[in-house]
This record gives structure tokens, C-alpha cells and sequence, in this order.
């Protein structure tokens, strides 16, 4: 689904990784490991469309999307993909329900039902969502009451509704206990099921260990007299 061809990423001398190949799946798990300064993150940014690799082309759907111009950048993050963070990147003053239905109002404008079919499907699936990660009724709880997992799990429901086909997660249980971790792996693990790719970088040899493929990324080399750094294993 997602093919990333002879991927380099340069900064200044520096060739942070170089001839990177890999495929990701409808229905895969794929880790990111490395030593830290590795260009983990950098390379998930890349297939964010967040940052732009120095060279070799991302695929998907057959396309190349480092092409990709501002509209079709929009739209590819607006409708195909989703993003996990460590911190989880919620609005911390606002409501588990407000933090949700940023991402519900959009689908269903897009979809141009009237006022009200709008109001109720949006409530349902940030209802639905809540149940899946174990938060059901929590809506009117302020985000910043709520614990690191509680609010990793807010993270997750907001993706479920935003029903990306690609999840980029970055450390995203770098801040929780194992049980937390365990439950965001679980949820990834169903979106993937349910037909996502997902790419993970991660530190987490649990989370690792419970992906379907492994990629690591190799330490910073200095341009351009060491090897390729990258290697499925
Ligand atoms: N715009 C930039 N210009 C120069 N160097 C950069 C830039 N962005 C990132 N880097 C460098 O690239 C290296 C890789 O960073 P990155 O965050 O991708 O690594 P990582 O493997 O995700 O690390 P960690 O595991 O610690 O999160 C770092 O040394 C960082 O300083």
C-alpha cells in the first residue's frame, strides 16, 4: 500500500539514512527501530508529507506523493492519514468530547447530510470510538484531568473516527506503564485488522515484538563514504 523506493534524507554533510526500501501493507505492522538520533521520526515525517526526503520516491496507491502539490497534500492528510504522538497532541482545556468531534465535524460535512442526521451520527461515533478504547461516558471530562494512558486512548478514539487507512505513530508509548501500552498496541492491532497499514517508531521492544515486520534504521553517517543504513531484521 505504502512503498517507500531508495529513500535518503541529507542534512547539510550529514546523511542521516540512505537507499531506505520498504512496503507497508493494508493490514501490517511495521516497527521503526534505531538508536536515538537515528532519523526515526524524521523518516516518519517524510511519510507524513511533514518534511521531504532528499531523494527517492513514496508511493501510494501508486503514486508518488513526495509530488505531491498543497491540494493533494491536504487531502492526503485530511483523508488517508493519521497520526499518533507520544504526547498525544490533544487540546488540554477542552473536553474528551471536543477533542473528538474536531475530527467528527468534517467527515460528516463532507458527506452533506443535513443539520441534524450531522449532530447524531456525530455523537455516535464519538460514543462508539469511546467504547472501543475503554473511555465510554468520559465525554465531558477535561482532557488534562484525565491520566497519560486515559489521554493516549483519547488519541486513539479520535483516529478511529478519523478512519485513516495509514497510521504513522511516533513513540506512542514512550510516556505509559506496560499495561497502557499494552492496550494502545491492542487498539493499532485492530486498526490494522480492520484494513490500516500502520508504521510505529518505536524504543519498545514490546511494542516491536508484537509488529509483523521490523525496520531499522541505522545511526547517522557522514555523507557519502559509509554504506546504506538501512535493513529489514
Ligand atoms: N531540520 C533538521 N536539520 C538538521 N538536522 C535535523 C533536522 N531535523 C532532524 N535533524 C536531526 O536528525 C537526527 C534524527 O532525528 P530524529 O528525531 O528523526 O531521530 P529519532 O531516531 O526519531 O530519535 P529518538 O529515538 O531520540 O526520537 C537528529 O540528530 C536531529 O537533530
Amino acid at each position: 500500500m505504502i512503498d517507500i523506493e531508495n529513500l535518503s534524507k541529507v542534512f547539510g554533510a550529514r546523511t542521516l539514512w540512505r537507499d531506505v526500501n520498504f512496503t507497508v501493507h493494508r493490514g501490517e505492522m511495521l516497527a521503526l527501530v534505531g538508536p536515538s538520533g537515528s532519523g526515526k521520526s524524521t523518516l516518519l515525517n517524510c511519510l507524513g508529507l511533514l518534511d521531504r526526503p532528499s531523494a527517492g520516491t513514496i508511493r501510494y496507491g501508486g503514486k508518488d506523493i513526495t509530488r505531491f502539490g498543497r491540494g493533494d497534500v491536504r487531502r492526503f492528510r485530511r483523508d488517508t492519514l493519521g497520526y499518533l504522538f507520544q504526547h498525544y497532541a490533544l487540546i488540554e482545556n477542552a473536553t474528551v468530547a471536543e477533542n473528538l468531534d474536531v475530527v467528527a465535524r468534517p467527515r460528516r460535512s463532507a458527506r452533506g447530510r443535513g443539520k441534524g442526521a450531522e449532530a447524531n451520527d456525530g455523537r455516535s461515533a464519538v460514543a462508539d470510538a469511546l467504547e472501543r478504547v475503554g473511555l465510554a461516558g468520559r465525554e465531558k471530562e477535561r482532557i488534562h484531568h484525565l491520566s497519560g494512558g486515559e489521554q493516549q486512548r483519547v488519541a486513539l478514539a479520535r483516529l478511529m473516527i478519523q478512519r485513516p487507512s495509514l497510521v504513522l505513530a511516533d513513540e506512542p508509548t514512550g510516556a505509559l506503564d506496560e499495561d497502557n501500552s499494552t492496550v494502545v498496541v491492542d487498539i493499532l492491532r485492530e486498526m490494522s485488522q480492520d484494513g490500516c497499514a500502520v508504521v510505529i517508531a518505536t524504543h519498545d521492544a514490546g511494542v516491536r515484538e508484537r509488529c509483523d515486520t521490523v525496520f531499522k534504521v541505522g545511526g547517522a553517517l557522514p555523507a557519502p563514504s559509509r554504506a546504506a543504513v538501512g535493513s529489514r531484521g
